[in-house]
């Protein structure tokens, strides 16, 4: 499918987000293209969850550029057109999936007389129709999850974000939901981000940013990760990376010592703590 919009769907330059006086996510430089399915991976707490939030704009303290279809991050025009699926499900316990998602189509200002097949077409999508009617406070975590995911997928919009969708879901179900983000992307051009830290996941995605300690290792497709790292999994090319910048750090430290060590011209006056 011809892409009507050549610019990316996400961009950041010399990104930074300070959370509780700490520096979480340090100078990142990307573009998230189009159309595709970019797979947010790296160990838990480098800064996946915070990242998603800048994106959508709910997150604090966050300096450098952040541009996302063309806006900056968080603006109001935006909120249509991004959708976000947190890692906690945010629907109401008391009402059944179904009711859940005609009260969140009529906040989108869908109207009355499409809410029903609008509703319809989004359980199909996320596989509850068998649970449409029950509460949603009785359905297992994986189905509240899947709820969540149908809010988000309501007003059909260009961006969705979603903060680790497949966490607790059986392989089956998770195969399924792969199949539908790559549908949204094929059929309607939408553009899907997607947090993981389960590597297999990883090469279902066009495209991968990986973060470490709120760093960006790699942006890359997971073809181009495998075969620069030499390596036969993206988990692999990950390792490769992490030892390959662990070595770096290495490197820099010993040359920064070096630099005022035993054979620098100055002599030491103080001893240097290690
Ligand atoms: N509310 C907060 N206040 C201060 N620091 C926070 C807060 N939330 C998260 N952090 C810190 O920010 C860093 C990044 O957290 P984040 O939740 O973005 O990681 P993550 O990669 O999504 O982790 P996970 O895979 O476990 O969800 C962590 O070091 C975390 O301790």
């Amino acid at each position: 499918m011809m892409n009507k919009h050549p610019e990316p769907a996400v961009e950041a330059a010399g990104l930074r987000v300070v959370r509780g006086g700490r520096t979480v996510l340090d100078d990142l430089t990307f573009a998230i293209p189009r159309g595709q399915i970019t797979g947010l991976l790296g160990p838990s707490g480098c800064g996946k969850s915070t990242l998603m939030r800048a994106v959508v704009g709910s997150q604090a303290q966050v300096t450098g550029t952040l541009t996302v279809l063309g806006r900056p991050a968080g603006h109001r025009t935006l909120r249509p057109e991004v959708g976000y699926v947190t890692q906690a499900p945010s629907v109401y316990a008391d009402l059944t999936a179904r009711q859940n998602l005609d009260y969140y189509a009529a906040v989108l200002g869908i109207h009355r007389r499409d809410r029903p097949a609008t509703v319809d077409r989004t359980l199909r999508d996320v596989d509850l129709t068998s649970h449409a009617d029950a509460l949603t406070g009785t359905l297992s975590g994986g189905q509240r999850g899947r709820v969540s995911l149908a809010v988000a997928l309501l007003g059909e919009p260009e961006l969705l974000v979603l903060d680790e969708p497949t966490v607790g879901l059986d392989p089956v179900l998770r195969r399924d939901l792969w199949r539908l983000f790559h549908r949204l992307t094929e059929e309607r051009g939408a553009t899907v981000l997607v947090s993981s830290h389960v590597m297999d996941e990883a090469e279902r995605c066009h495209r991968l940013l990986l973060l470490r300690d709120g760093r960006l290792l790699a942006d890359d497709t997971p073809d181009a990760l495998r075969r620069s790292t030499a390596s036969y999994t993206v988990e692999d090319a990950f390792l490769h990376l992490v030892d390959q910048a662990d070595a770096a750090e290495r490197e820099g430290t010993a040359d920064a010592k070096n630099s005022t060590g035993p054979h620098d011209t100055a002599a030491p006056t103080e001893a240097t703590p290690s």
